[in-house]
């Protein structure tokens, strides 16, 4: 995959305000969920603002990582799987975070692990929209989304001048 025409970029209070509003519809469903397991790394950021606003305190991680040039997607790797107790009954009662979903390969494969889980990312692209339960903004295939941990202050070009943000 070469890098997307358009550009979607996030900053810290607007990636706080989706995370929130992605824990409110949460707070929607009353399930009670027993766990928050997040898909590092990107899920690490929206886990820690969902357990907070859901009062989560058990949080495990599956690490899982296929982007490894950028935004070329290669490879499964599983550096570190779930523990056993909520493997339990599918991963009924457990909440999967993830910043978002693109191919929704990533989302595929953690289903496997845990199929009657709740996943919930913060954005998605529309092939990644059938893998994931609850998000909160569908941004299209051929947008990159830039996260604000991924980004500095650097000169812009103007509009003009062929700028792509
Ligand atoms: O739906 P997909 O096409 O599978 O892509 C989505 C995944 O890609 C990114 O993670 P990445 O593998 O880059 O690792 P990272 O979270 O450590 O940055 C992102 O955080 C999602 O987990
Ligand atoms: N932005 C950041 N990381 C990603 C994306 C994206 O649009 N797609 C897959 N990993
Ligand atoms: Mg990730």
């Amino acid at each position: 995959m070469s890098l997307p025409d358009k550009a979607f970029p996030v900053s810290w209070d607007q990636f706080h305000r989706d995370a929130r509003a992605l824990a409110w519809r949460l707070a929607g469903l009353n399930k009670n969920f027993r766990a928050i397991v997040c898909i590092t790394r990107g899920g690490l950021v929206p886990a820690a603002i969902i357990s907070r606003e859901l009062n989560i305190r058990l949080i495990e991680t599956v690490c899982v990582a296929s982007y490894h040039d950028y935004s070329t997607q290669g490879e499964m790797d599983l550096l570190k799987g779930i523990t056993p107790e909520l493997l339990t009954d599918g991963g009924e009662g457990v909440l999967v975070v993830d910043d978002l979903t693109d191919t929704g390969k990533t989302a595929a494969q953690v289903r496997t692990m845990l199929p009657k889980a709740h996943f919930a990312c913060v954005y998605a692209k529309p092939t990644g929209v059938p893998t994931i339960d609850t998000f909160i903004t569908e941004v299209s295939q051929d947008t990159w989304i830039y996260f604000p941990w991924d980004m500095g202050f650097t000169y812009q070009e103007p509009i003009a001048k062929g700028h792509r943000g």
